[in-house]
């Protein structure tokens, strides 16, 4: 690393607390259709993208970009999305360059912090000033430290003890090593979590306490759904699809109907809130439908926050799929800051993928507390129709609720919920979200990510991935939930 202190510009960093105004909810892009026709009849719009046959991560705008495409310092990593060529120390860097702090480093024995600049190979001790100028910089610098010192509190695994230190303070053989792979940690951790800043919600690092670490997962990120074009049409085809009034009118044939039998609802609007009549029309259990073979344990529940956006999940049972969370849209007549529109909002807890070990490979923990019932992120993915069973499912999330048969799967595209780990006491669960901001828009299926219990920051964030049958078949993969537990995870 080049160690100069350049002249620069007020430097700036998103905070991770600030996640998105309801203006910025409302003009994001809620999904993007994958088409694989260049002829195709979809036409894109404010709320979604077309995209023609792949998804393609691309480099965001800003200083990383213009440093990809002018800097002489070629990383010796290449992923998707994170720029592959930066600006060699200060002075390869256009006089007006636009700095802005990548991340903010502890020095054992020095008062000041040191940093790293967007789009430059270039570390900088910085002076007293440099805190007072870089608030939001400086609690991301906060909220590390404080994830690092719970691991150290609970971890048992002398190695990542080890390398605690070394994320705590940066120490001589990183800041003379370019190469090494921590480097390219906080590139991938940066430029994923631009995304999320861009996108309006709180962000996330990828981190690797192993003295040989491992590469970082390489994959698309993304911040929502790529929706293939027939699963798409399977979505606008559906009843869910419809607006509410053509929906009351189709399903119930009878508007007056609902007026009497009104249940509570912590809707800011409680009086117009549309969610609980549209849980009856479109998905609690019909006599009909109990008796049909598939072999549901229980029947579909409606899972209703209260006025905080907390589900009551004390007595949760995470092994049967039927639950759903309805959410409001413009039918509801509320606001984007209603409670019943929590993964509207997004996720507003900062996360950390951690490698566990070489069994588990990358999990996900909490770099904040995170309540029982509340809600912590979203499971993004490609979204598709499946058209045999030949597929690898370990990234498959099946739909069994929104629109049945679907598939969300994020191994080559995706966000950070794609790492949650499988516990077989798990601490929080996927639960299959009926959520569009407008009436106008498809419904496309979401899966919202909730706590189930308290979880304390450093603690790994779990779910559980099968039913209890299938976890003591005793076949597949040995499960390392906890020290020896019995179970096995069916091989795919
Ligand atoms: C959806 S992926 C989770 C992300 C994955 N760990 C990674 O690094 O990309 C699921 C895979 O994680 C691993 N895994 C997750 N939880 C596990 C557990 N409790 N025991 C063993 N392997 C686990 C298994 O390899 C499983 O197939």
């Amino acid at each position: 690393m080049d160690h100069v202190t350049p002249v620069k510009d007020q430097a700036s960093t998103e905070s991770y607390s600030n996640v998105g105004t309801s203006q910025q909810r409302r003009t994001r892009i809620a999904f993007a259709i994958l088409t694989r026709s260049s002829k195709t009849e979809l036409q894109g719009s404010k709320r979604f993208a077309v995209i023609h046959r792949e998804f393609k991560s691309e480099i965001p705008n800003g200083p990383g970009k213009e440093a990809n495409e002018k800097g002489t310092w070629v990383c010796p990593f290449e992923y998707p999305g994170i720029p592959k060529n930066k600006f060699f120390s200060k002075i390869e860097a256009p006089e007006d360059f636009d700095w802005k702090v990548q991340n903010v480093f502890k020095i054992k024995g020095e008062t000041s912090p040191a940093t790293t600049y967007e789009g430059s190979d270039v570390l900088w001790y910085e002076d007293d000033d440099f805190a007072a100028a870089n608030p939001d910089a400086m609690k991301l610098l906060e909220t590390r430290h404080r994830f690092l010192e719970a691991l150290q509190k609970t971890t048992k695994d002398p190695e990542v003890l080890k390398c605690i230190d070394r994320d705590q303070y940066l120490t001589k053989e990183l800041f003379n090593n370019q190469q090494h792979l921590y480097w390219h940690y906080e590139d991938v951790s940066y430029y994923h979590n631009k995304i999320h800043v861009d996108y309006g919600i709180a962000g996330f690092s990828y981190m690797c306490l192993r003295e040989e670490m491992v590469a970082p997962p390489n994959f698309q990120y993304i911040p929502y759904h790529v929706v293939k074009e027939s699963a798409y049409k399977r979505c606008l085809a559906s009843k869910g699809s419809k607006k509410y009034l053509e929906l009351e009118a189709e399903v119930a044939g009878n508007k007056s109907l609902w007026s009497s039998k009104r249940t509570p609802t912590a809707c800011e609007k409680p009086e117009k809130c549309k969610c609980n009549r549209i849980f009856q029309l479109l998905y609690k259990d019909t006599e009909d439908s109990l008796e049909d073979p598939r072999d549901r344990e229980l029947p579909r529940k409606l899972l209703q926050p209260n006025k905080a956006g907390f589900l009551d999940l004390e007595h949760f049972n995470y092994i049967s799929n039927q639950k759903i969370i309805v959410e409001c849209s413009n039918a509801c007549g509320c606001s984007e800051e209603c409670p019943r529109r929590r993964l509207q909002q997004g996720q507003k807890k900062r996360l950390v993928v951690f490698y566990e070990n070489e069994i588990i490979g990358f999990g996900l923990r909490a770099a904040e507390p995170i309540k029982a019932g509340e809600y912590v992120t979203e499971y993004v993915g490609t979204v598709l129709a499946p058209r045999n069973n030949n597929r690898n499912p370990s990234y498959d999330l099946g739909i069994e609720i929104v629109v049945e048969g679907l598939v969300i799967d994020s191994r080559k595209c995706g966000n950070l919920a794609r790492f949650v780990a499988h516990a077989c006491e798990p601490n929080a669960a996927f639960i299959e979200t009926h959520s569009r901001i407008f009436e106008t828009d498809p419904l496309i299926p979401r899966v919202s990510l909730y706590a189930l219990r308290d979880i304390a920051i450093g603690e790994a964030v779990t779910i559980c991935y099968y039913s209890r049958d299938k976890l003591s078949s005793g076949k597949g993969i040995k499960c390392a939930c906890r020290p020896n537990c019995p179970n096995h995870l069916p091989k795919n």
